[in-house]
């Protein structure tokens, strides 16, 4: 165990002599043993003992110490006004950071101050901004199975729920197959995982923090009562006890980190259903967190799969290497939405593509809507710039952690609304109609901040300045009598001058002495006796009168009373606003999805993209794809030209083997196909001049083999792996990209599981399948299979030069042009000559190997031969039998070279021996 982390060990064998502050950190550090406490001392943010030396190495800040009756402690600290970029730093070094704030002012009460948690952070649950990298959702996810015994078999059911703390937004979905919980974890990519004891813990990647958490709160019965505090009917809103057990879990936890006063949440024995029926048990209730209002059960079923492999080969949220630009991803290229609610909503729509067609034609006919009307567009668009991110304001407003200018902030948002809704007035489809419904102005809450909050507020809640005049008559009275003090301070100086005959008499004011009467040292004699000396300066002296300290005392008593009392409204006017978390956050939905939809619809107007028709797909039917002049969304923003290519698929034609020389565009026309059909299916435009899609239920990908290497496992290990996933899970509603399967093996051994791939998709599974490979005799093989069909790309040779057309056309490739393009890269002209002599050597020989048999799938090809033939004199026996069983026609022009290089490497020790033999 980290020696950071828990009660300092220093401190425990004499925990009771402690100084009672000193007790307080021991205390905290053993309640919050998985987290790093920074403990608050005035100004700073103190650590102790080992968790000192610790953060002193990390964050580069003085190690001092502190001495007890007990001894002598190392101390590090951290001021409180830049702490959150510490904080940063040490849950970027793998720690949950526990701040131990003072909760009263010193003082306050006998003894040393109070202090307690007010807030665990940790990767999955961080709400303030500053941590927040982006605008993009934040997950912590539970994963909990059905029966929860230690014993429980292979096909229990998992669940798993996440839950963005910052927004609010809460899922839950549940599956036999870890491996579909496990593309949900793909799919939401949470930072951080609560894990009970029966969780998989293979599940996470590792960037993901896995944060153990105590049994019982998964627990079905104790679950059961956390979820029913927010949700009415868990067992109706969730589908199995294992979403129950989930959610329960990650509620606790949400509550857990949240800290402060409702700490004793940690205290499992609270909360089960009994006491949640019990409107009078209070514990329980202050701990729920208000901001949780939906909680969204699904079906994984219900939308388009994508596993990590799909995700990251389809450059959905990642971008490839290749293109090298940051925005070079399909979220990149569509995502031109005006506020961060937009733009997390897009990210779900990407992340979630639908299957059904009647929810993909709503969204398609708003988007047409707005596509058709420029200026409507661009003012929604306009309108839309000026909506604060909403679901992280109400967080804050309901977690308490709101200042006044959050609250004009809100007020500011909910000023657009009327003008957003008005915009959609005439909508004349189904969604646009729903929105203008849905966009609620909230306007009793506008108004309530209006009149309570002045414009222009500071960012302190506590000293005063916040609430608008005429809000609070008590407050009015308060300052109204601090401003008549000031003004009879303001007149005092002319009066007190008419009264002693002194003109250069002055009143004034410093922070230690307060008000004062300055005279200066010759006009002494004029002072009157009610003049009481203050404090003597070199060349004059400072005076106050009895009347003066009066007017003082009740100048600075209002003010302080003022600043009290608007700290008190002000917390008043956030709860109130927090009280309609739920209408906020309904507001925040349908903002969120106006500004997608006008996003996709500024980019199908800018991109010339064109509505796609989307078909029905009966139940175990294939699938049809048919795209007229397609584009690759992301490449064609990459490069000045984009060669349109179709696509032709249906249950009769859908397997494509596609052949080409490298660089002729099959990778980028697979990824196109499959970027074509999602972006349908989120309910876009497509970049193509016509489509006609049904909606496929999964994309597969095994893309090209150094794309993909994995920790630990070969890149032939890991091609496979992803291989024997497609062949167990897909059907005929998938659509499978495979890129070059089969290299990171011999030539033979590649092609032979190419060709079994190949029969086993196209007669046992069904799926639509692009297949692009090197492999010529598959083009072969794909004449014999009824389904089947060839597509290549052409190139063309113009002296000696490879010119690419990137142009797709029925039928297979009739060469390589590896060589050719070995010339391009600069590969020594010799080597070059020797590969097309080859070349043309093997093309016959080649011609007469045929591919296995269909009847003997999976057998391996002939041994080379070995036997002499036209041997030329100057290359020996063995490298020239080796060079003759090369087959050419199979190997990749990378695997051609390497061959050659090793044979020239060859040759040359030959000669060396022959000349040393000589
Ligand atoms: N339709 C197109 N129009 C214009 N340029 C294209 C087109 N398709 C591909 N390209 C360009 O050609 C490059 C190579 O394409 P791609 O990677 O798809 O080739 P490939 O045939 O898969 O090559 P390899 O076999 O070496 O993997 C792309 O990076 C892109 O710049």
């Amino acid at each position: 165990m980290d020696p950071a982390l828990g009660p300092p060990d220093a401190m425990a064998e004499k925990r009771d002599e402690l100084t009672p502050m000193m007790r307080q950190y021991h205390d905290l550090c053993a309640r919050y043993d998985d987290a790093l406490v920074l403990f608050q001392v005035g100004d700073f943010y103190e650590t102790f003992c080992d968790a000192a030396e610790r953060t002193a190495r990390l964050l580069e800040v003085t190690l001092t110490s502190r001495e007890d009756s007990t001894g002598e402690y190392p101390m590090t600290g951290v001021p409180i006004d830049n702490a959150e970029s510490y904080i940063e730093e040490l849950l970027e070094a793998g720690y949950r950071v526990a701040v131990a704030d003072q909760v009263e002012e010193p003082g306050e009460s006998p003894g040393v101050v109070e202090r307690a948690v007010t807030r665990v952070i940790t990767p999955g649950t961080l709400t303030e901004d500053e941590l927040l990298a982006s605008d993009d959702n934040n997950f912590v996810a539970a994963v909990a199975r059905a029966s929860g015994e230690e014993d429980a078999g292979a096909d229990d059911e998992l669940a798993i729920a996440l839950l963005d703390v910052s927004t609010g937004d809460f899922l839950a979905t549940s599956s036999t197959s870890s491996e579909a919980i496990s593309d949900e974890v793909s799919r939401f990519d949470p930072s951080e995982a609560v894990v009970g004891p029966d969780a998989p813990a293979d599940l996470f990647p590792e960037t993901c923090m896995v944060t153990p958490f105590e049994a019982d709160v998964f627990d079905r019965k104790h679950a059961g009562g956390t979820v029913s505090r927010y949700f009415r009917n868990p067992d109706a809103l969730l589908a199995s006890d294992a979403e129950i057990r989930a959610c329960g879990a990650l509620l606790s936890y949400a509550e857990y980190v949240r800290g402060g006063e409702h700490e004793g949440e940690r205290d499992v024995t609270a909360g089960t259903e009994e006491d949640a029926d019990d409107a009078e048990s209070d514990d329980p209730e202050d701990a729920r967190l208000e901001y949780i209002t939906h909680l969204t059960r699904y079906d994984p079923r219900e939308y388009l799969l994508l596993d990590a492999v799909a995700l990251r080969s389809l450059e959905l949220f990642e971008p490839r290497a290749v293109h090298g630009r940051e925005d070079a991803t399909l979220v990149g290229v569509l995502d031109e939405t005006a506020c961060a609610l937009g733009g997390r909503k897009l990210r779900d729509w990407i992340r979630r593509p639908l299957l059904q067609p009647d929810g993909i034609e709503a969204r398609l006919d708003a988007v047409e809507e707005l596509t058709g009307s420029v200026q409507c567009r661009e003012q929604l668009h306009e309108l839309l710039r000026d909506v604060y991110d909403l679901e992280r304001l109400i967080g804050r407003i309901s977690r308490e952690r709101a200042n006044a200018r959050d609250l004009r902030s809100l007020r500011d948002t909910l000023a657009v609304v009327p003008d957003v809704r008005e915009q959609l007035a005439d909508a004349d489809c189904d969604r646009l109609q729903q929105l203008h419904a849905d966009l609620d102005p909230l306007a009793d809450v506008r108004e309530l901040i209006d009149d309570a909050i002045v414009r222009d507020p500071p960012i302190e809640i506590t000293e005063g300045g916040i609430i608008a005049e005429e809000y609070d008559s008590d407050l009015d009275d308060l300052r109204g009598t601090a401003r008549d003090g000031k003004q009879w301070i303001d007149d005092l100086e002319e009066h007190e001058r008419e009264r002693t005959g002194v003109d250069s008499l002055k009143v004034g004011y410093n922070s230690v002495h307060g008000y004062y009467i300055e005279v200066t040292n010759p006009n002494l004699e004029a002072v009157p006796e009610d003049y009481q000396r203050r404090q003597t300066l070199k060349n004059s002296e400072r005076f106050v009168t009895p009347e003066l300290k009066e007017r003082e005392d009740e100048i600075v008593g209002a003010e302080e009373r003022a600043d009290e009392l608007e700290y008190e409204l002000f917390c008043e006017v956030r709860s109130d606003v927090a009280d309609e978390v739920e209408r906020v956050q309904n507001l925040a939905d349908a903002l969120a999805t106006l500004d997608a939809l006008v996003s996709l619809s500024t980019v199908a107007a800018q991109y010339d993209y064109c509505r796609p028709e989307i078909l029905e797909r009966e139940s175990g039917e294939g699938v049809e794809i048919d795209v007229e002049g397609g584009r690759h969304p992301v490449v064609e923003r990459t490069q000045e030209s984009f060669v349109p290519n179709g696509a032709r698929l249906s249950p009769e034609q859908r397997l494509a083997v596609i052949t080409g020389p490298n660089m002729s565009g099959k990778s980028t026309y697979m990824r196109q196909v499959a970027q074509i059909v999602l972006l349908a299916q989120v309910g876009s435009f497509v970049p193509a001049r016509s489509a006609r899609i049904t909606p496929v239920e999964r994309i597969f990908t095994r893309v090209g083999a150094s794309d993909d290497i994995a920790g630990g496992r070969s890149t032939f290990m890991v091609e496979m792996d992803e291989l024997a996933t497609i062949l167990r899970e897909a059907d005929e509603g998938s659509l499978v990209l495979l890129d070059e399967v089969g290299r990171g093996t011999s030539t033979a051994d590649g092609l032979a599981i190419a060709q079994a791939i190949t029969e086993h998709l196209h007669d046992e599974v069904g799926a639509t399948t692009l297949f692009a490979t090197h492999h010529h005799p598959l083009t072969e093989l794909a004449e014999d299979l009824e389904a089947a069909f060839t597509l290549h790309f052409e190139v063309e040779q113009d002296d000696g030069e490879v010119v690419f057309h990137h142009e797709i056309a029925p039928g297979a490739a009739t060469g390589s042009y590896g060589v050719e393009v070995a010339t391009a890269a600069g590969v020594p002209e010799p080597v070059v000559e020797r590969s097309r002599e080859l070349v043309a050597e093997n093309d016959d020989d080649a011609s007469e190997e045929g591919l296995e048999p269909r009847n003997r799938a999976g057998g391996s090809r002939s041994a080379a031969t070995t036997d002499g033939g036209n041997q030329p004199e100057s290359v020996p026996a063995d490298v020239a039998a080796e060079l003759r069983s090369l087959q050419m026609a199979h190997l990749t022009p990378v695997e051609a070279l390497t061959e050659l290089d090793r044979l020239q490497r060859l040759l040359e020790e030959r000669s060396r021996e022959e000349s040393e033999k000589a």
